[in-house]
């Protein structure tokens, strides 16, 4: 028997840049009639303030305080996107080149992730059913979750998705800075490569976009079983 109508339903979806992790954890949530946390827009966020207020990005302990500041508050409507830091809308601001070139050095501050994991663990306490997902949700965040899932795709899948995605407005160079030298700054301090004991691999290399949220529900409902 699945435990996919359960009232509480935890599911946790990782995976590196490009890979689909939000589209299809969106798709999926809607699905299961779950909430969606997006846990990297919360990393964008802090980027995007730390980067108006003028505070340097390489001082760890000045980014790290202003996380612990930080008035961050997220939708988890996945039909509403909603991001606001300081009671300011970064909705759309979080997602320019600029942040995704500069998001890693929050990424990799220790501290900064540690106040960010402990935001996300509160908020996913707080919704029944949620999908959550990130980059350390099926390791670090929620290891206990219902459903842990590593969403993969190839290098060539992952940049032609952005390309298309950011309307060809990218080249190559930097198509290859917001995706590949991001995933290898980040993944200095998560692994989101290889999946963890417990972990299911969903490869979307080859799936097109439907074919990868039947992929995801289907790992959902096998995990689920007992
Ligand atoms: N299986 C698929 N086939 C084709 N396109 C896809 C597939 N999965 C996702 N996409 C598209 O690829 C693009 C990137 O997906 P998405 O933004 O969800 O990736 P992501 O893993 O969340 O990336 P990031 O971590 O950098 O935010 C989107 O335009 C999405 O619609
Ligand atoms: N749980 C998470 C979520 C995100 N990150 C980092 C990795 C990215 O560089 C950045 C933005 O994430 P995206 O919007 O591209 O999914 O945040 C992380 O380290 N841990």
């Amino acid at each position: 028997m699945s435990t996919l109508n359960n009232d509480k339903l935890v599911i946790a979806i990782d995976g590196p840049s490009g890979s689909g992790k939000s589209s299809v954890s969106k798709a999926v949530a809607r699905k299961l009639g779950a909430a969606y946390l997006d846990t990297g827009a919360m990393y964008r966020a802090i980027t995007y303030s730390v980067l108006a207020d003028g505070t340097d990005l390489a001082n760890a302990d000045a980014v790290a305080q202003a996380v612990r500041d930080a008035k961050l508050s997220i939708s988890v409507d996945p039909d509403a996107e909603l991001v606001e830091i300081g009671g300011v809308d970064v909705t759309a601001a979080i997602r320019e080149p600029r942040i995704s070139e500069q998001v890693s050095t929050v990424a990799t501050n220790l501290d900064a992730r540690a106040e960010l994991v402990r935001r996300q663990q509160e908020i996913i306490a707080a919704n029944a059913r949620i999908v959550a997902e990130g980059r350390d949700i099926t390791t670090v965040v929620a290891p206990d979750a219902d459903a842990r899932i590593l969403l993969t795709a190839s290098e060539e899948a992952r940049l032609r998705r952005r390309g298309l995605q950011l309307g060809g407005t990218q080249n190559d160079a930097q198509l290859a800075t917001q995706v590949l030298a991001r995933d290898a700054k980040d993944s200095t301090v998560v692994n989101f490569t290889q999946a963890a004991d417990g972990v299911m691999t969903v490869d979307s290399s080859e799936l097109d976009f439907e074919q990868t949220i039947d992929a995801v529900l289907d790992a959902i409902s096998t995990a689920t079983k007992n």
